[in-house]
């Protein structure tokens, strides 16, 4: 899952995974974990509905994504033109209370936007192959602020009848991914009706699960 398997995505005129819509999670949960915020972090963000929605709700949406096709047509379609600040191997989009960074996740540091009391990961971690989440966790937790939440959306399916991505990703994989946090399920809904590639692949069973996980305090 590197660049350029990416890039094959974002050259298509449409890619699967994006939603028109801000995610549902996003929406039923904004009033309990995000609405409070001033700033929630989106890692490997595409050109999600998320960080407008976010934004019109009064709060500063942050997102990392290392396709600039992805971040361009976010901008474009949102009609936003934003300024543009060009680093060595990186630059940061800001628009309105968005602020894209055009940048491999893991070239992303807490100089450049510090802590964050929420973050929601959608399509991120479970995207990643096994052998990248241990390092993606760990670099995504570094941006966790010791009192913030992450919430974290999963896909629950038969193995058998599909493989990744999305990769499914079983509690306790999160338990090892995410050591030292407390993670509890928040909810799972099914998803199986909502796009077409899902009803071709006949699926017995797509569920989104979704996690909130804290640092545990010492
Ligand atoms: C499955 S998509 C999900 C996008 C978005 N979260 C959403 O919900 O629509 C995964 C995205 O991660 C981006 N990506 C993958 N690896 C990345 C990395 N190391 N750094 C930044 N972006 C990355 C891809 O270009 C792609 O847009």
């Amino acid at each position: 899952m590197d660049f350029e398997f990416w890039n094959n995505c974002w050259v298509k005129p449409t890619q699967p995974f994006h939603l028109t819509k801000p995610h549902h999670f996003l929406t039923e949960y904004f009033s309990g974990y995000f609405a409070d915020k001033k700033r929630v972090l989106l890692p490997l963000c595409g050109k999600t509905q998320d960080l407008n929605f976010l934004a019109n709700n009064g709060i500063k949406a942050v997102g990392v994504e290392f396709n600039p096709r992805a971040v361009e047509s976010f901008f474009e379609d949102s009609q936003l033109t934003p300024e543009i600040t060009s680093f060595d191997n990186k630059a940061r989009y800001q628009a309105t209370n968005i602020e894209v960074w055009l940048s491999d996740f893991f070239n992303i540091h807490q100089d450049d936007i510090g802590q964050f009391q929420a973050i929601f990961d959608r399509a991120a971690l479970v995207a990643l192959p096994p052998e990248m989440r241990s390092e993606y966790a760990k670099h995504l937790l570094s941006f966790l602020a010791p009192q913030g939440r992450l919430l974290l959306v999963t896909m629950d399916y038969n193995v058998e009848q599909m493989s990744g991505p999305p990769f499914y990703i079983d509690k306790t994989e999160i338990a090892q991914l995410f050591p030292n946090t407390h993670i509890k399920q928040l909810a799972r809904a099914s998803i199986i009706q909502s796009h077409p590639r899902w009803r071709e692949l006949e699926l017995s069973r797509l569920d989104e699960v979704l996690y909130e996980i804290h640092l545990k305090t010492v």
